[in-house]
């Protein structure tokens, strides 16, 4: 997908939600538990319900790979379902990748050509020829780990190096790379001020933002400091959204949810335009 038809979503939805589809089969309704595939069950109910509040899907692939093939059959038919329903939305595979060149080339191919994603996170830590293999996809993305949303992005994210903190040096040195009109980033929603000084780095790249509703991050001061004239942001709710209710009516619980956080980004959009 191409960077303008994801901010024409953005402004026709009024809405830059992403909802993560990180279906868990202990947290899913038991009533669907008799389903053939209760996963792809479960997703497509949550699909359907939400989908005209948000212009992004990601699953994250551990929720897939964790029941073996029967979880990567679950992960294509839930891509298969998105690409032929809802052809318009950004679908992410949050992945977290990165390998030698030989071997990012095939993590490549399985996310953006078998599965059909239009973007993949990746792991910065092995450096340039782990990354442009997966920059060589024409209307893919790469969405590079930049300031994550854990405590443990203290370790070293945000360690000095030559007078720099890491995340910065991620941000700086990936702008080098080839194609990289197709990076993205992730900051999470918990580092929302660290926001200003990224958006000097990297004024109008798309920020993939994780961490609001069950982590605890704000959604207001993600967008006081992080909104660029392109709007520029993804923020994602996970189990927020998917398990607003383990009820019969989980998917109404979770259109809810989803609706109250795209009337609060139609607000923010709203502040946006009155700027300009
Ligand atoms: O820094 C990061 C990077 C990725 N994630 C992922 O996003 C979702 C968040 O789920 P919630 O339930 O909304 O907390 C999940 O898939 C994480 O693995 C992140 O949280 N932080």
């Amino acid at each position: 997908m191409k960077i303008e038809q994801l901010v024409s979503q953005i402004h026709q939805k009024k809405s830059f939600l992403c909802v993560g589809l990180d279906t868990d089969l202990e947290k899913i309704p038991q009533h669907l538990l008799q389903e053939e595939d209760p996963i792809f069950a479960f997703n497509k109910a949550i699909i359907e319900a939400t989908h005209e509040y948000c212009v992004a899907y990601k699953p994250n692939i551990a929720f897939y790979e964790a029941y073996g093939i029967q979880g990567w059959k679950s992960l294509e038919r839930t891509m298969d379902y998105l690409n032929t329903n809802h052809p318009e939305i950004f679908t992410i595979a949050d992945a977290k990748r990165g390998d030698i060149g030989n071997t990012s080339t095939r993590y490549a191919k399985a996310f953006f050509e078998t599965l059909n994603f239009d973007s993949v996170t990746i792991a910065p830590y092995m450096g340039r020829d782990s990354v442009e293999p997966f920059l060589d996809f024409e209307d893919k993305h790469v969405i590079l780990l930049a300031l994550t949303s854990n405590q443990g992005a203290f370790d070293f994210q945000t360690k000095k190096i030559g007078g720099e903190e890491l995340y910065k040096e991620v941000l700086r040195t990936s702008k080098t790379y080839r194609n990289s009109e197709r990076l993205m980033y992730v900051v999470g929603a918990t580092k929302a001020t660290y926001l200003e000084g990224i958006r000097q780095i990297v004024p109008e790249s798309f920020l993939l933002v994780p961490g609001v509703g069950a982590q605890g991050g704000s959604l207001q001061e993600v967008c006081q400091y992080g909104m660029a004239q392109n709007v520029g942001l993804l923020v994602n709710s996970s189990r927020g959204i998917l398990y607003a209710s383990q009820g019969l009516n989980f998917a109404g619980a979770a259109a809810d949810k989803a609706k109250a956080i795209q009337l609060e980004m139609a607000v923010e959009l709203g502040k946006l335009h009155q700027g300009s």
